[in-house]
């Protein structure tokens, strides 16, 4: 990531807002912006081939799901935050993940500018890729800051997206026990 870049642009948006960058309190804005994308945009950089490479095999191919996995990106149109909960379920195909590399899967599609449909795809998607079960489904359920702080202004609504790959996608069975649990 180029921070030389992000300084100038958070200076020049400063000017353009009619502040002062060299007040005190804004001299290390740039810097701190700089080094606060690397991390909130650390995604762009990776894919979750690792996280989900790990795998343990398992005879009994049982559907896992992984709920209410908190999760912060950042809008990619107006740059504020969206943040809720991603549920993830799949239906293996003799090997499974640790469980803690969902949430992982998760933390590198959000830490990239998205919007919440394309954060839901990736996120499906990622895990029959690398992980290649029979089926996958992801939910997620965000706050979206553009819509609360300015704009239409409508604090409390919430987005809520899902997708299907692989079984899930023609068996509405699956999908309404992914729901049932999601809600339990
Ligand atoms: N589909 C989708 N839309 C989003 C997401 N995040 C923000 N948006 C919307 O993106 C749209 C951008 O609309 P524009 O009309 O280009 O921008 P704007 O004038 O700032 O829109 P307002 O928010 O209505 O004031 C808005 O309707 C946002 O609510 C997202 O994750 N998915
Ligand atoms: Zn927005």
């Amino acid at each position: 990531m180029d921070k030389k870049k992000i300084q100038e642009g958070v200076k020049l948006i400063l000017e353009g807002i009619g502040e002062n960058p060299d007040r005190e309190g804004l001299l290390d804005t740039p810097d701190r912006i700089a080094r606060m994308y690397e991390e909130i945009f650390g995604g762009l950089t990776q894919t979750a081939e690792e996280p989900l490479s790990k795998t343990f095999h398992v005879k009994d191919n049982a559907m896992v799901l992984e709920k209410d996995i908190t999760f912060y990106s950042t809008c990619e149109h107006h740059f504020m935050p969206f943040y809720g909960k991603a549920h993830i379920a799949y239906i293996p195909d003799g090997k499974v993940v640790g469980l803690s590399k969902l949430a992982r899967t998760v933390e590198v599609y959000a830490k990239r500018p998205q919007i919440q449909e394309q954060l839901t795809a990736q996120i499906a998607d990622a895990l029959m890729e690398y992980l290649k079960p029979q089926g996958a489904m992801v939910m997620l359920e965000a706050e979206h800051m553009c819509m609360t702080m300015r704009g239409v202004k409508k604090p409390g609504s919430k987005t809520v997206t899902f997708v299907t790959r692989g079984v899930f996608e023609q068996d509405e069975r699956l999908q309404r026990q992914f729901f049932d649990l999601v809600r339990a």
